[in-house]
């Protein structure tokens, strides 16, 4: 268990941090600049908060009231960057050895070559990073990190300098090493949404140098509890409170468009829907609850799927569909929002 708690002020940007994560990996998502590589520096010793606490399984790495601040060797993080931290000077074993030091050269040796084998890089020990391709540098980075055993692995990005396909394949490699070979705690930062749900158990929401939600990752990465929160995961249709009316406990209206909704939303400030939610019925498919005539505004097509923009109630709504092509501008459309769909949310 990590439980941090810090506070560190610079002069235009505040941080204030707390949370607790379990063994496992935790994504972190937010948008630029609120404080994610702050945090990650914090816990691997590099940048020291002005007050607070960081205690990793129940060892006090920082704690400002008893003086105590733990140096990056003591802590033995494992981290790995966007830009392939490696050193240009020395050989891939070299530097997938590195954390090793000190330890009898039989199992440094063995411990690379197990590692070269996990990161499909058998072969590859002599060369210099200048001779690797960008996920090879990060795959080499990994096992650099990870053969310490670390009880905390900090990714920072790892898999933003990589195209696409690397990217997928990067991820698939992390997910078996970290499943297979790591105990610990694992905190990856990502701006995409989809890589942190695939890869992470937990989620944790950032901004403006605060945790605004974490937990489980379907519940932090699809129901965000405020505006904040779903602006973060970039829900399409978010309705703040003067687009509603609340009727009664299960009763309430998005622009002129009356829904039903769970009896248990408690007044929401806001609604978030996600655009995938929003289905387009048939002519065949009539008479459910919240069902409404929309009219098309705008197409924007995609190559798996695009996006439609409609009018219900006097309200602009986005529409994920699969075939944009059978649409176009001024269509009116019969769409089903189921009340599940409705999220509520705090200010
Ligand atoms: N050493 C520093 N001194 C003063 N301000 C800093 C320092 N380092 C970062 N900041 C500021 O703190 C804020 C948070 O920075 P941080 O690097 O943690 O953002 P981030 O969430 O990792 O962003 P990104 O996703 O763009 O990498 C930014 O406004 C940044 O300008």
């Amino acid at each position: 268990m990590l439980d941090v708690q810090i506070h560190k002020q610079f002069p235009e940007f505040t941080l204030d941090i707390a949370f607790s994560v379990k063994p496992g990996l935790t994504g972190i998502l937010g948008p630029s600049g609120c404080g994610k590589s702050l945090t990650l520096q914090a816990l691997a010793g590099v940048l020291k908060p002005d007050n607070g606490k960081i205690i990793m399984d129940g060892e006090t790495w920082y704690d400002s009231q008893r003086k105590i601040h733990l140096s990056p060797q003591q802590r033995q993080t494992g981290y790995v960057f966007q830009s392939y931290a490696l050193f240009p000077h020395l050989t891939v074993a070299e530097n997938i050895a590195y954390g090793l030091k000190g330890r009898p050269r039989e199992e440094i040796r063995s411990s690379v070559s197990d590692w070269l084998d996990l990161i499909k890089l058998r072969g590859f020990g002599q060369r210099y990073p200048g001779q690797l391709s960008g996920g090879q540098k990060q795959r080499v980075a990994l096992a650099r990190s990870m053969i310490t055993e670390p009880k905390l692995l900090l990714l920072d990005e790892p898999f933003s300098a990589l195209d696409q396909h690397i990217r997928r394949q990067l991820e698939e490699d992390m997910l078996r090493l970290l499943g297979e070979h790591y105990n610990g705690i694992a905190l990856l930062v990502t701006h995409n949404i989809e890589e942190a749900y695939r890869l992470g158990e937990n989620g944790m929401l950032f901004s403006e140098g605060k945790v605004l939600q974490q937990g489980d990752r379907s519940d932090v990465l699809t129901r965000p509890k405020s505006i904040a929160a779903a602006e973060i995961l970039g829900i399409e249709n978010i309705f703040p409170s003067e687009f509603l009316q609340v009727e009664a406990p299960g009763a309430l209206s998005i622009g002129e468009a009356a829904f039903t909704s769970p009896k248990d939303h408690a007044s929401p400030q806001g609604i978030a829907v996600h655009a995938h939610h929003l289905r387009i019925l048939r002519e065949t498919e009539t008479n459910l609850p919240n069902q409404f005539t929309a009219t098309v505004e705008r197409i924007i097509p995609g190559v798996r799927q695009g996006m439609i923009h409609v009018t219900i109630g006097g309200v602009s709504w986005r529409i994920v569909a699969e075939d944009t092509s059978r649409y176009q501008s001024g269509d009116t459309l019969t769409i089903h929002i189921p009340q599940d769909a409705l999220i509520p949310l705090a200010p």
